[in-house]
Order: C-alpha cells, then structure tokens, then sequence
C-alpha cells in the first residue's frame, strides 16, 4: 500500500470494504492509496492512480476536477458535486495537517444519485398530491357553487332576497331554524356570495365539543398551555377563518363562560388563545346558527342577552318543513333531478305519491326529505314512483307513521289515542325547550305533564320547569 505502510492492515480493510469511495494522496498530491467503491465510482483503474500526482491526472482528464488540488490549495476541507457516468458524487477533500504542513489529504466520495432520486421523487409526489388537492378543493367550490338554495314559497323568496342584500356586507346574521331546514346551507350561500367568498368558511358545531375543547378548538392554544397540549401550540378555528367567514352552528349551546370570550371576539375582533396572555386580532365575518330559543334561553339565564343583541343584527329565521308545504314541491323536483343524476335514473313521480309525501309532517324537515327522495329512487325498482312505494319507504320509520288501514276497526277514543300519542311524541322530537312544546301545541304546562305521563312520554327538556 505504497506510502500507507504505517496504517495497519486491518484498517485497510475496512477502506477496502467501504462503501463510499476513499482516496488518500500525500502532501504533494500524489495519490497513494485508492479503494475498490472509488475505482467503481470513478471509473478508474487503482494500478494507473496510485503513484500519480493529481494535478497530472487532472491535466489528463481522469478528473474533471481535482478534489485533492483543490484541498491543497485552499488548505481547507473542500466539498464538490461531480456527475461521473450517470452518477451524482458528492466529493470531500480533508487536509490532515502536521507541523502546519499539510501531510495527507483524505478523500471521501459518496454516490447520492439514489438518494437525490428519491427526493426528487418524493418531491414530486408531494407536487402532483397538492395538485390534486387543489383540483379537489375547485370541484368542491364548483360543486357547492352549483348546488342550489331551493326558495318556492313566498317566505323564502323573501329570504332569498334578504340574503342577496346582506350577504356583500359584513353584518352579523343569526340563522334560527330546527334541524335540518337549512341553516348550513344559508350560511355557505351567504360566504359565497360575499366579498369573501375567495377566502376560507369555517365552520365549528358548538354544540360537539366540551367547553374547555370548544375554546382551545376557537382560539388555539400556545405549547404546553394543558397537559396532552401539543409542544408547538395549535392555531384555532377563528385564526384559520382570517380573512373568511367563521360559522357558529348551535351557538345556543356555547357555555355561559366561554359566551364572554365569543362576545369580545365579536365586538373587537380579538381573542386570547389558551395559555397566552396576549391579544390576537383577526379579520372575520359571523355567522351564527342556532335550533333552541335564544330569547327563552335569556330568560333562563343560560344565553347572554348582550351577546344575543349582537348576533341577532340580521335575524334569518327559516320555518319547519312543515309549515312551507309550498317549497315540498319544489324541493321534491329538485332531489328528484339529483338523484336521478346521481345514479344516472331517469325515474318520475306520481301525483299521487307527491300528495302523500305533502301529508306527512317531516319532522326532520329538508334533510329528512332528502333521504326520504333518494332511498325511494334506490330502492323502488320502477320508473314512476306511486303513493304506494311512498308508504312504504317512510313507514319504514314504524311506528312514526300513523297506521290508518284498519281505523274502521277502532272506536273513536282508541283511535285518537293513538293520533294523540303519535303527534307528541312528534312534537318532543321536534321542540327543543318545554316553553316551545307548550307553545307549539297550543297546550297549558299542567295538561302537558299529565298527557306525556298518560303515555309514558318524557320531555328531553333541559330547561328548570318541567311541566
Ligand atoms: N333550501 C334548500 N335547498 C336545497 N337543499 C336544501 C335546502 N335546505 C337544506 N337543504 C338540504 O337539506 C339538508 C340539511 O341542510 P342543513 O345541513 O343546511 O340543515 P341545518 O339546519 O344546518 O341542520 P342541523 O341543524 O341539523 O345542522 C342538506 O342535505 C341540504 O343540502
């Protein structure tokens, strides 16, 4: 091994088994030792190297630049790139100094062409995923652009015309409405037509969370502000909505504690994420939705009044289903054509079925007659729906559908019995505080308790005075 003879045998075993190419030259830049994985590397035969000077070899072009010349030059660790033969080397010259001369330069080379590869591939999946990320969030912008609000009865023509005024401005909206009559879908049509609308809708369901998990997921939160909290810290809700509409569904059922903080961020445009002692300000538009009685929940004592005076700037109130049968038939033609397209149907209705879908009460009101319409396309294996197939598919629901064929059977009192417990047990689903049950029945607290207590009914109520 030349001018080596001074390193064990053994230690040139381990540069022989290397993987990475090693070279070491002399202080004169004369090559004395090279091993296998450089030979391979660089293409080169080690019984024409070894004993050559690099600056030679480099005149000769065996290397397009000479790492050791340079090293020895510059008298300092050098670090090149070179391609050799399809391969991309990364190579390091190391001077190895004695009494401030350099004796040895120590030449290292690693083949990264794999490693670049993957990069480059890893790159370039993470270039067409985002592609495909941005493709998607188009199609649903598209999508959600294109389904529609339908509006036929005069009540929500006027609040389609409401909406086109409010919703270039940034006034608040408070949409009040039970479950499934809309309110989500006001809320996104109001974002969309605003000036906003290029900027993100953010939606957060009060009523899902806990309220110290409700403030954490409004307002973020700064590293280690709990235990389990992340060692970054999280930006919240009303931070990502900057710029956008931030949508607050059920905000009836924010807590009295946390309706403080909503009311600040409202009113100033500032939070205080969890943990931090320092003021945020952001940029966004409210919009918020609840299904209980704000007003009772005042009298309650369990919703702000102030906070309620400063949502409801613009009260939209959208009734139940069934009291805009009007809108049934519009909307009946709408998720006919919807589900017909879905899955490439091109089934009708019948008149008949149409009337028997107006007589039943849709408690669940739109969202209920969107999957009524599209299990009778599914499931009735015919062109044109009947009342028959109607029947069937919303009796499904058993015992929510009065059974009227074997009436003649019943006296007048087991009849209406049954009607009777059928309609509360009706009106309990759809009424959210007694008040309201007592309201919407037209019934006294008293008559109330006993009638639910005659059929073992019981109110989901959470307010104080049970009836
Ligand atoms: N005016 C409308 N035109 C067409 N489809 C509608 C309309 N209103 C509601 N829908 C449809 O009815 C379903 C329920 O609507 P949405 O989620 O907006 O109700 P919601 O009042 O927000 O319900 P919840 O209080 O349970 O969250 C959705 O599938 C929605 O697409």
């Amino acid at each position: 091994m030349g001018g080596l003879s001074w390193i064990s045998d053994e230690w040139i075993k381990f540069f022989e088994v290397s993987y990475d190419g090693i070279i070491i030259a002399d202080g004169e830049g004369r090559i004395v030792y090279i091993n296998p994985a450089s030979e391979r590397l660089e293409e080169v035969d080690k019984d024409y190297i070894v004993g050559r000077l690099a600056r030679d070899l480099e005149e000769e072009g065996i290397y397009e630049v000479s790492v050791t010349v340079k090293t020895l030059r510059e008298r300092k660790p050098v670090s090149l790139m070179q391609y050799k033969g399809g391969k991309q080397l990364v190579i390091t010259g190391i001077p190895i100094f004695e009494d401030e001369e350099i004796k040895w330069v120590y030449i290292n080379e690693r083949d990264v062409t794999e490693l670049n590869k993957i990069k480059r591939d890893s790159e370039e999946v993470k270039a067409i995923a985002e592609k495909y990320k941005r493709q998607l969030e188009e199609l649903q912008v598209r999508e959600e652009a294109k389904s529609e609000m339908i509006a036929g009865s005069k009540a929500m023509e006027k609040t389609a015309a409401l909406l086109e005024r409010i919703a270039p401005t940034d006034i608040l909206v408070l949409i009040e409405g039970e479950s499934g009559t809309g309110k989500d879908v006001h809320a996104r049509w109001i974002h969309r037509h605003s000036l906003r609308k290029e900027k993100p809708f953010v939606k957060i369901d009060c009523g899902a969370l806990s309220e110290t998990l409700l403030e954490s997921e409004l307002f973020g939160y700064t590293k280690g502000a709990f235990t389990g909290a992340s060692t970054t810290g999280k930006k919240g809700l009303v931070e990502a909505a900057d710029g956008g509409t931030l949508f607050l569904d059920e905000i009836g059922e924010v807590p009295l504690g946390l309706q403080v903080k909503l009311l600040r961020l409202i009113q100033d445009k500032v939070f205080v994420p969890v943990g931090s002692v320092e003021e945020k300000t952001v940029d966004i538009r409210i919009i918020a939705a609840t299904n209980r009685n704000l007003k009772e929940m005042i009298e309650e004592g369990t919703f702000r009044e102030d906070l309620y005076y400063r949502l409801n700037v613009v009260p939209v109130k959208l009734p139940p289903l069934r009291e805009r049968k009007e809108d049934l038939f519009y909307l009946i033609e709408y998720f006919l054509q919807k589900y017909n397209k879905k899955y490439g149907f091109h089934k009708k209705i019948q008149n008949k079925a149409i009337s028997r879908l107006c007589d039943y009460n849709w408690p669940g009101n739109i969202r209920e007659l969107s999957n009524v319409m599209e299990r009778l396309l599914v499931v009735v294996p015919k062109a044109a729906i009947d009342a028959g197939d109607v029947e069937t598919v919303i009796g499904c629901r058993g015992e929510e559908v009065i059974r009227t064929d074997d009436d003649e059977e019943k006296c007048y009192d087991e009849a209406f019995g049954e009607f009777e417990h059928y309609y509360l047990k009706r009106m309990i689903q759809v009424c959210k505080t007694n008040g309201e049950l007592a309201q919407k029945t037209g019934l006294s607290a008293s008559t109330l308790k006993r009638k639910l207590r005659k059929y073992g009914l019981r109110a989901k109520d959470r307010t104080k005075n049970e009836p």
